[in-house]
C-alpha cells in the first residue's frame, strides 16, 4: 500500500495514498472569524479549543464501561475493516441485497471486552445514538456539553432542530466509505485519530452514488481502494480534501459534503460523538444554486420518477431514455 507523509495540527502520520489529489482544509480557532465565515458558507473546518465535548475529554473504554450503564448497543461487525452503511428500510425493495457488515446488540461491557481480546479477526464499530438508558455520570457529562456554543451555532446558521448525538467507538483502522448526509454535522473527537477525506457536493458526478431507491443509497459506488475507471471514468477527474482530527478537534462537515473517515491504525481505538443537525428550511431560493441543492434537486426527480414508475427495474432505461442523445 503506497504511504503518504502528513502533518496535521503538528503532528506527522503516515497515511494511505489515493489515486485522487486532496488538499488539507483549515484548522482554526472556534472563535476564529474566519472560522465562523467557513460555517456561514457551508465550508468544513476543523475547530479548536471548543469544548463542544470538554466534558467527555476524559471518556475512554474503562470509564464508558464504568457509566454507560447495562443499556443495549448497536454494534456493527464486518470482516474487512469497512462499514459502508446500509438503510435496512430499503431491503424488501431490493431482495438480492447482501448487507456488508451485520450488528447485534450488547452491552458497552460485552462490547469493550470483545475489544480487548486482540485476538478476534473480526472489526467492531459501536455506533449508539445517547439516549437516556445511560448512567447518571454520563447524563452529567452529556448535560454539561458545550451547548450555549453549539446552539449559537445552530441559531446563526438557520440549522434546523439536532436530531441526534451518535456516539462513535471503533476500533482503529474501521473505515467509513464515501458518503454524504442530507444533515448538518458538528463532528466532535474524543479519542484517537480520524482521517477524514472530504469531497464538495459539485464532485458527485466523480462519486456515483447508488440509485435513491438502493439501500446504499448516498453511498459512493466506486471502490477508493481499486476504482473502476471503465464503469465510474470521472473518478480520475476527482479532487478532495482531508483532514485528521484528534482529542478535542470539532470538524464542521456541511450537508451534503462526501466523507470517507477512517479511524488511523496505531493510535488504539477512537471515541467520537456526531452533533446531526436537520437542515434549515429553504425559505427564499437564491440563484444561482448550489451543489448541494443542485443534488437534492436530483434526489427528488429520483424519488418522484422511480414512485411515479411504480417498479425500480424500469428507472435505468427511462432515465436513459431521458437523458442518451439528448443531454449527453
Ligand atoms: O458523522 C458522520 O457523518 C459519519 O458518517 C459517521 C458514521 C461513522 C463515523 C466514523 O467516524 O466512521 C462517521
Ligand atoms: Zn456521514
Amino acid at each position: 500500500m503506497a504511504t503518504v507523509e502528513g502533518v496535521y495540527g503538528g503532528k506527522r502520520f503516515n497515511l494511505k495514498k489515493y489515486t485522487f489529489p486532496t488538499q488539507q482544509i483549515p484548522r482554526l480557532h472556534y472563535r476564529d472569524p474566519e472560522a465562523e465565515r467557513l460555517i456561514e458558507s457551508g465550508q468544513p473546518v476543523v475547530l479548536t479549543d471548543s469544548e463542544l465535548v470538554g466534558s467527555a475529554y476524559h471518556w475512554d473504554l474503562a470509564y464508558l464501561c464504568s457509566n454507560l450503564g447495562s443499556g443495549q448497543y448497536t454494534v456493527y461487525s464486518s470482516e474487512n475493516k469497512k462499514f459502508k452503511y446500509y438503510d435496512e428500510k430499503k431491503l424488501p425493495q431490493n431482495k438480492d441485497f447482501t448487507p456488508p457488515t451485520s450488528h447485534s446488540d450488547m452491552t458497552f461491557q460485552e462490547f469493550a471486552s470483545k475489544l480487548k481480546k486482540n485476538n478476534t479477526s473480526e472489526c467492531l464499530y459501536l455506533q449508539q445514538p445517547l439516549n437516556d438508558s445511560v448512567g447518571k455520570r454520563v447524563v452529567m457529562d452529556f448535560t454539561n456539553f458545550n451547548w450555549s456554543w453549539a446552539n449559537e451555532q445552530q441559531r446563526k446558521n438557520r440549522w434546523g432542530p439536532l436530531t441526534s448525538n451518535l456516539l462513535l467507538v471503533g476500533m482503529e483502522g474501521v473505515i467509513t466509505p464515501a458518503h454524504y448526509d442530507e444533515q448538518e454535522n458538528l463532528f466532535a473527537q474524543i479519542q484517537g485519530y480520524k482521517r477524514f477525506l472530504l469531497f464538495d457536493p459539485s464532485q458527485f458526478e466523480c462519486l456515483y452514488p447508488y440509485p435513491i431507491y438502493h439501500p446504499h443509497d448516498r453511498q459512493s459506488q466506486v471502490d477508493f481502494d481499486n476504482p473502476d475507471l471503465d464503469k465510474f471514468p470521472m473518478f480520475s477527474k476527482l479532487k478532495g480534501y482531508e483532514a485528521i482530527v484528534g482529542p478535542k478537534d470539532v470538524l464542521y462537515l456541511p450537508m451534503y459534503w462526501w466523507h470517507q473517515v477512517e479511524s488511523l491504525p496505531g493510535y488504539g481505538e477512537t471515541i467520537s460523538i456526531t452533533f446531526w443537525y436537520k437542515a434549515a428550511p429553504t425559505m427564499k431560493v437564491v440563484y444561482p444554486l448550489t451543489a448541494g441543492q443542485k443534488v437534492a434537486i436530483m434526489r427528488n426527480i429520483e424519488k418522484m420518477i422511480a414512485e411515479a414508475l411504480n417498479d425500480n427495474t424500469e428507472m435505468p432505461t427511462f432515465m436513459r431514455t431521458m437523458v442518451q442523445g439528448r443531454y449527453t
